[in-house]
């Protein structure tokens, strides 16, 4: 028998007061990879990224991270996954230095160790100067660094960020896909969202394209891309459509401009 993957999502299903968005998702993500999860605004990629983590409860289905049951066994699955997901709320008024060590302290880690990889983190993900500011006063870009670093601090095996570059200046998106890279080199298995085709051509060796709370296609890069653009092959799997067409002829400076 092969190895259990880092992360299978078997026929998930959510449901928002009877209205389902994410219809029997199955997803596989094999250890080692470097999974992007691309799809249009609204897709189901927050949702079951949050399904996949324990975060939200799905209405049906199952999710195992290396082989452990995400619901069945809530605390054994988080112990080896490190997640950074889309707004999570972090403790806003402890500074970047504080949130790092109290994720440590939480994950029951050595506080050496703690400390070590704290300033280890700060200073990699360029948040060294603002250590003792709190979380609360830091930019979009650095809440997303925070956020990765409390994700890492513990290594582990499998992590999953929602739009980890998302206001990431082009420097600390540099850093971080090195990280990433790096993480994955040794072992790691990291499933990110992204709206970025280049930034998830470039990076990931696996993408999976949801639309509607559907997987529509899912291959490694070179197989869905087929030679030509992640991003042609992204809009001619959700249908391109007509994008403004004759719509908003009133968005100017024209004679009825302020009507
Ligand atoms: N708490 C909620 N209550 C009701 N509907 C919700 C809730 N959360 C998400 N939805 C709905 O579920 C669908 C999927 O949303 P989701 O946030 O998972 O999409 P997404 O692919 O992450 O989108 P985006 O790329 O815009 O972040 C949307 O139609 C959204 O309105």
């Amino acid at each position: 028998m092969g190895e259990e993957p880092a992360l299978e999502l078997v026929g998930l299903v959510k449901e928002f007061r009877g209205r389902r968005v994410v219809h029997e998702l199955c997803l596989s993500v094999p250890r080692g990879s470097l999974y992007g999860l691309v799809g249009p605004n609204g897709a189901g990629k927050t949702t079951t990224l949050s399904m996949a983590t324990g975060l939200l409860r799905p209405t049906a289905g199952t999710a195992r991270v290396l082989g452990l049951d995400v619901w069945a066994d809530p605390a054994a699955a988080k112990a080896v996954m490190g997640i950074a997901p889309d707004g999570m709320r972090l403790f806003e008024q402890l500074s970047g230095r504080e949130l790092l060590q109290y994720v440590g302290a939480l994950r029951r880690m050595p506080h050496d160790v703690v400390v070590e990889r704290t300033t280890e983190l700060l200073t990699v993900l360029d948040l060294a100067g603002d250590a003792r500011t709190v979380v609360a006063d830091y930019s979009a870009g650095m809440v997303k660094k925070i956020s990765l670093a409390a994700a890492l601090i513990h290594a582990p095996r499998l992590l999953v960020l929602d739009e980890p570059f998302e206001a990431v200046d082009p420097v600390s998106g540099q850093v971080i896909r090195t990280i990433l890279r790096r993480y994955v080199a040794s072992g790691g298995t990291v499933v990110m969202s992204s709206h970025v085709m280049e930034l998830v051509e470039g990076l990931c060796d696996r993408v999976a394209v949801i639309a509607g709370g559907r997987v529509l296609a899912e291959d490694t890069v070179a197989g869905l891309t087929r030679g030509g653009s992640l991003h042609d092959r992204f809009l001619e799997l959700v249908g391109a459509g007509e994008v403004v067409g004759d719509g908003l002829g009133w968005l100017g400076a024209g004679p009825q401009g302020n009507a």
